[in-house]
């Protein structure tokens, strides 16, 4: 294990709950916008487009977004995609009710012609293939994931499985499937090439095999003294970048 920086899933909602508390009161869609914003960066920073062929500018980026906030942040970020040139197309089987915000966000991608697959869309594979498709963004489960895994997701994240020695996959704060502190400790459980760790890396980002997967710390919203209070430093973002390859 790396001497990581880690907060456990305890205080990672702590922290959450008191950034979104009466005293600080950020929004849950100001964080989520900043979350997938970072996604973003580091989709585009691992895998960018400058000097690709035509082809390969061409090529998707398959984001699959789950019934919670982790699905929120791909959201987010397909959106932010568009705007840096990729291709996305989101994949959201099971849609938030919880607010109207997840139906805005839907909209949102819809005005920036962001295709969003049909909640049943069983041919959702096709588009899966290595000559087609740039990477998978996994922003299916997060912080809050308690296995067992239930339908559709698990059969969604079996098939993932299948395909990740020949596909990337990007996951957002946790790769689903894992526990927030103890790793990949049942199946199915994603394997990614790429970890985007939000505000600070959860324990779970330890069990990560170094040389496979590249990890960035994004999430860029919270002062010195408050990582202080809660025991760590904050990460040396450079410039204005919102995202920290560790
Ligand atoms: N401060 C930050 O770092 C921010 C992080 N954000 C992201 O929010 C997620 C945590 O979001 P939350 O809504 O609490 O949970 P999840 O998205 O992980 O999942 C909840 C969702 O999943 C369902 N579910 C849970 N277990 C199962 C299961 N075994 N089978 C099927 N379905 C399951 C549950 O019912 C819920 O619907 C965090 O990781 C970040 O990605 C925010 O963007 C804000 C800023
Ligand atoms: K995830």
């Amino acid at each position: 294990m790396s001497a990581l920086k880690v907060v456990s899933s305890k205080l990672a909602a702590e922290i959450d709950k008191e950034l979104m508390g009466p005293q600080i009161g950020f929004t849950l869609q100001q964080l989520m916008e900043l979350a997938g914003f970072s996604v973003a960066q580091a989709v585009c920073r691992q895998f960018p487009l400058k000097d690709k062929t035509e082809a390969e500018k061409g090529k998707h980026v398959f984001v699959i977004a789950g019934p919670g906030n982790n699905g929120g942040d791909g959201l987010v970020c397909a959106r932010h995609l568009k705007l840096f040139g990729y291709n996305p197309i989101v994949y959201y089987p099971k849609r938030s009710e919880r607010t109207e915000f997840y139906k805005q966000l839907v909209h949102q991608l819809n005005f920036f012609k962001v295709p969003v697959l049909s909640q049943d869309e069983e041919n959702w594979l096709e588009y899966l293939k290595p000559e087609k498709t740039l990477c998978i963004v996994d922003a299916i489960f997060g912080f809050s994931y308690k296995p067992p895994m239930r339908e559709p997701f698990r059969s969604i994240v079996e098939e993932l499985c299948k395909l990740q020695d020949r596909i990337p996959i990007v996951s957002v704060d946790v790769p689903t499937g894992w526990d927030v502190d103890k790793g990949p400790i049942s199946q199915p459980a994603i394997n990614p090439a790429v970890l985007v760790s939000l505000t600070v890396p959860k324990p779970c980002s330890t069990y990560i095999r170094e040389k496979h997967t590249a990890h960035y710390v994004g999430g860029r919203f919270i002062p010195r003294d408050f990582a202080n209070k809660y025991g760590f430093e904050p990460f040396g973002y450079e410039s204005t970048d919102q995202i920290l390859k560790l």
